[in-house]
């Protein structure tokens, strides 16, 4: 599978999935970085290609979205992973890969999620709510913030001393294996969807 990978932070899901092609785990390849930011200097390094998305305020750099869903099938991309990306999804990008766009959040949604959290402010309202398990959530993408269809969850237990920081290291940590196995899952096509529209993984054979 073709995969193309979002990001607007530091990259390190990024990184952790190319590192999983990289040494077999995932049977796939990115073919596309879409970002504007420094995960966009780990993928130059390692001669993958990058779009920068959305335009820039000047306008002079950056795809439109129509360009960039033409941009995507033109380099045969079959899924798009959005890893720690903070922008809405265009709906034509929706349009154009049904189905077929991930993201993972830093918390158990539905609690947490939403236009106003991302980065630290997700952890600082786990540890200020008193909740005593976090983790992260890997869902389908639609039209709003972090609402679409929940495909896997993991676990981590929130500290009474946890700071904000210590939280969202023990949960990135998380997040790097989980999103290596559901893109391994993805790309062997073990991804299935139950009839009531909950979608599922199909152990390896
Ligand atoms: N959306 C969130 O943003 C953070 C970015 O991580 P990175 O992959 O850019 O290091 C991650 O916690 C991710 O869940």
């Amino acid at each position: 599978k073709k995969l193309a990978v979002f990001v607007s932070g530091g990259g390190s899901n990024f990184r952790s999935i190319h590192e999983a092609i990289l040494d077999g785990r995932i049977n796939g390849d990115i073919a596309v970085l879409v970002a504007k930011c420094g995960g966009a200097n780990y993928a130059r390094k390692k001669g993958i290609p990058v779009i920068v998305f959305p335009k820039t305020k000047s306008g002079s750099e950056g795809l439109s979205p129509h360009d960039l869903a033409n941009a995507l099938r033109k380099c045969k991309v079959d899924n798009i992973l959005l890893a720690g990306y903070l922008k809405l999804i265009p709906a034509e990008l929706i349009r154009a890969y049904p189905k077929s766009i991930l993201n993972i959040h830093p918390s158990l949604l539905p609690s947490f999620g939403g236009k106003d959290y991302y980065g630290m402010k997700v952890h600082r309202a786990v540890i200020a709510s008193g909740v005593r398990y976090s983790g992260p959530t890997i869902h389908f993408v639609d039209e709003h913030y972090d609402t679409g269809r929940i495909l896997a969850q993991r676990v981590v237990p929130v500290l009474p001393t946890d700071t904000a920081e210590e939280l969202a290291a023990r949960v990135l940590q998380e997040e790097h294996q989980v999103y290596v196995e559901i893109a391994a899952a993805l790309c062997e096509e073990r991804i299935i969807w139950r009839e009531d529209g909950v979608p599922l993984i199909r152990s390896k054979d």
